[in-house]
C-alpha cells in the first residue's frame, strides 16, 4: 500500500506574504494521516522551510540541476535545495519539459542528482492532447518512464505524478476511467521495473485542475494515492478540502 501525499505546486507563484498561507494550513492539519507538501518557488523555500519546521507541512522545491555545483548560472542544485529545508523535488514537469526542452535523459540524471542530495524526487509524466487523440498516451508515458527513471527509484524516494498536459490549468479533467487506464499502467511499468513491494508501494499522484469539488471523485480511483495540485494549492482555503478528501479515501 502507497503512502497518501496531497502534493501543491505554486509554480512561480507567490512572494513573502504568501507564507501565511502555509501557516493557515498547518494550523487547519495539527495531524494529518496524509502526507502534506507545499512546493513554493525557490526564494520562498528557506523561509517556508523555516516556518514550518515543527508542522505537518513539508517543503519541497519545483526542479533541481543534476550537478552538485558549478558554473550554471540561475540553477540550484539538490544539495542546496536539501540545505535550504526541503525534503522533496518536483522533477520533469511538462512546463519544465516545455520551456527548457528538458528531456527525458536529462530528468533521470536530475532524478539520480535529488536521491543523492537525500530528496524524494516527484517525476512528472503525462501526454499532450494531440498525443492522447492519436491514441498515444500510453506509448508516451511508458517511453517517459523508462527513461526518466534510474535503477535506484524506492518507494521511499519516488514518487510518479501523472499529469495529462491538456488538463493543467484548463478545467478539463480526464475521466475517472482515463485516470484509472493510466494509472493501472504505470502501477504495472513500476511492478514489472522496480519489483512487487517497491513499485507496488510507490504513490502515484494525479496532476491538473485538480479542485475541492473534483477531488473525492478522483482519489476513489485506484492506484490514486494523492495529487499534485497548481492553483488549487496556492490558497489553504482551496487546498485543504483537497488534503481532507484524500484523507477520507479509501
Ligand atoms: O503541478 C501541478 C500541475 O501542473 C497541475 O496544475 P493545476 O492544478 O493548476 O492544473
Amino acid at each position: 500500500m502507497a503512502r497518501k501525499l496531497a502534493a501543491g505546486n505554486w509554480k512561480m507563484n507567490g512572494t513573502r506574504g504568501a507564507l501565511q498561507e502555509l501557516s493557515a494550513l498547518a494550523q487547519a492539519h495539527p495531524d494529518p494521516s496524509v502526507d502534506i507538501l507545499i512546493c513554493p518557488p525557490a526564494t520562498l523555500i528557506h523561509p517556508a522551510a523555516a516556518l514550518m519546521a515543527d508542522s505537518s507541512v513539508q517543503i519541497g522545491g519545483q526542479d533541481c540541476h543534476a550537478q552538485v555545483s558549478g558554473a550554471h548560472t540561475g540553477d540550484i542544485s539538490a544539495e542546496m535545495l536539501a540545505d535550504a529545508g526541503a525534503s522533496s523535488v518536483i522533477l520533469g514537469h511538462s512546463e519544465r519539459r516545455e520551456d527548457h526542452g528538458e528531456s527525458s535523459d536529462a530528468v533521470n540524471a536530475k532524478i539520480r542528482a535529488a536521491h543523492a542530495a537525500g530528496l524524494v524526487a516527484i517525476v512528472c509524466v503525462g501526454e499532450s492532447l494531440s498525443q492522447r487523440d492519436a491514441a498515444n498516451t500510453l506509448d508516451i508515458i511508458g517511453g517517459q518512464l523508462a527513461t526518466s527513471l534510474p535503477d535506484a527509484c524506492t518507494a521511499a524516494n519516488t514518487v510518479i505524478a501523472y499529469e495529462p498536459i491538456w488538463a493543467i490549468g484548463t478545467g478539463k479533467v480526464p475521466t475517472t476511467e482515463q485516470i484509472d487506464e493510466v494509472h493501472d499502467f504505470i502501477r504495472t511499468h513500476m511492478i514489472r521495473r522496480f519489483g512487487e513491494a517497491e513499485g507496488g508501494a510507490m504513490p502515484l499522484l494525479y496532476g491538473g485542475s485538480v479542485k475541492p469539488d473534483n477531488a473525492a471523485e478522483i482519489f476513489a480511483t485506484d492506484n490514486v494515492d494523492g495529487a499534485l495540485v497548481g492553483g488549487a494549492s496556492l490558497k489553504a482555503a482551496d487546498f485543504s478540502p483537497i488534503i481532507k478528501a484524500l484523507e477520507q479515501s479509501t
